[in-house]
C-alpha cells in the first residue's frame, strides 16, 4: 500500500487560455477542478495504476470538503484531519505553446494541535505501507523538521520514506535519511545553492543530497527526463512527448510511476519517466491509467549525458537556506 502525506493539499483549478495577457481581461478556453497537492497527486496516480492507496490530508472549510468530495468520487481512500482554516485553492493557467503559469497559495495555518493529529494519523496507518509518499510545501505552523520527524517514527515502524519537497523543508528532512527525495531542477538547484546547467551539474547536486542524507534521488528534469542515483547505480531516463498540454502534477505522477515499479532501480526509473511523459500529454492535473502510458517511448541508460544542457537550466531564485 501507498499511504501518501499531503500536509498542505490545494484544490486544483485549471484554465487553458488562449494568451495570458498581463492586466486583460483573459476569457479561457477549458476549465477544470481537481484535487491537488503533491501526495494527493501521488494517490490518485497511485490508484490510476490500481495499486492500494490511502491518502492523509488535513482539510478545512467549504473548498476542503470539495477537495474530499472530489477524491471520494475517484474513489480514493482519505484519512482526513479537520483543521479550522480552509483549504487553500491553486491556479494554473495552460497556453497552447505549453507555457504553464501557476500561482500556489500559502494555505491555512495549522495548530500545533492539529500538526500533532497530523502525526497521529500517519503513525495510525503506517504499518500497513510498503512506501509513505510525504509530499509537498509545509504549511505555516508547521516547523521545517516536520517531514524528518515523521521520517522518524515511520522508518521505526518499518515503512519506507519518499519525500518530494522544496526548500527549507527539503534540507530538513534530509536528517530523517529518506528512502528517496524526488526534487525538480529548480529545486535540487536551491538545495544546493548553485544554478544547474547540464545534466552533469544535476548529477553533482543528487550526489550531494545523498551525502546529506538522503539514501536515493530521483531528480525530474522536465523536458529533458530524470536521473535516478541510488545503491544499484546511475541512470538517465527520457521519454519523446509531441504535445504538452499541462505539467502539472507530472512530478507527482513520476514519483507514483517509480513507487508503484518497486522504487528503486532502472525499471522504476522507466516507470517514472513513462508516468511524467502521460501526465503532461493529459489537461490540468489528471494523472494518467495504464492505457495512458507509452513505455515503447522510454529509454533509459546507465550512460548519464553529463553534458547535455538542461532544456530549463535551473536558476537560483532563493537563497539555500
Ligand atoms: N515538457 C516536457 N516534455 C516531456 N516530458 C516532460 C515535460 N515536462 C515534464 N515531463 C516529464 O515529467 C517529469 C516531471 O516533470 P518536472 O517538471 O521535472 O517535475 P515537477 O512536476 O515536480 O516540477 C519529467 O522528469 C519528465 O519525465
Ligand atoms: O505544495 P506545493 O509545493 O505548493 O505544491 C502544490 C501544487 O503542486 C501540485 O501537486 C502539482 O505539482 P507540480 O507543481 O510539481 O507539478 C498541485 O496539485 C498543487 O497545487
Amino acid at each position: 500500500m501507498i499511504l501518501t502525506v499531503t500536509p498542505n493539499p490545494s484544490l486544483d483549478r485549471a484554465y487553458e487560455v488562449p494568451a495570458l495577457t498581463r492586466g486583460a481581461v483573459v476569457r479561457a478556453t477549458g476549465d477544470r477542478m481537481d484535487p491537488g497537492g503533491k501526495g494527493v497527486n501521488v494517490s490518485r496516480a497511485a490508484a490510476a495504476a490500481g495499486v492500494p492507496t490511502l491518502a492523509v490530508l488535513p482539510l478545512g472549510g467549504a473548498p476542503g470538503a470539495l477537495v474530499a468530495q472530489l477524491l471520494d468520487e475517484q474513489g480514493i481512500a482519505v484519512a482526513p484531519v479537520a483543521i479550522t482554516g480552509p483549504t487553500r485553492s491553486n491556479i494554473s493557467v495552460a497556453e497552447p505553446d505549453g507555457t504553464l503559469t501557476k500561482i500556489n497559495a500559502p494555505g491555512p495555518e495549522l495548530t500545533a494541535a492539529e500538526s500533532e493529529s497530523l502525526l497521529a494519523a500517519v503513525a495510525a496507518h503506517s504499518a500497513r505501507a510498503d512506501w509513505i509518499a510525504c509530499c509537498g510545501s509545509l504549511p505555516r505552523g508547521l516547523a521545517p523538521s516536520w517531514y524528518a520527524d515523521l521520517a522518524d517514527r515511520c522508518h521505526a515502524a518499518g515503512a519506507r520514506i519518499a519525500l518530494d519537497t522544496s526548500g527549507p523543508a527539503l534540507l530538513a528532512a534530509l536528517a530523517g535519511r529518506p528512502d528517496v527525495v524526488k526534487p525538480n531542477a529548480a529545486e535540487l538547484a536551491e538545495a544546493v545553492g548553485r544554478p544547474l546547467a547540464t545534466v552533469g551539474d544535476a548529477l553533482k547536486a543528487a550526489d550531494e543530497l545523498r551525502e546529506r542524507g538522503a539514501r536515493a534521488v530521483l531528480a525530474s528534469l522536465g523536458a529533458d527526463g530524470q536521473l535516478l542515483v541510488d545503491d544499484s547505480g546511475t541512470y538517465f531516463g527520457h521519454a519523446r512527448v509531441d504535445v504538452v498540454r499541462s505539467d502539472v502534477g507530472a512530478g507527482d505522477s513520476s514519483l507514483a510511476g517509480f513507487l508503484v515499479a518497486g522504487g528503486t532501480g532502472p525499471r522504476a526509473l522507466a516507470a517514472a519517466v513513462a508516468h511524467g511523459a502521460a501526465a503532461v500529454r493529459l489537461p490540468g492535473s489528471l494523472m494518467p491509467t495504464p492505457p495512458d502510458l507509452v513505455p515503447d517511448a522510454v529509454t533509459v541508460t546507465a550512460r548519464v549525458p553529463l553534458d547535455l544542457p538542461l532544456t530549463e537550466p535551473a536558476a537560483l531564485t532563493e537563497p539555500a537556506a
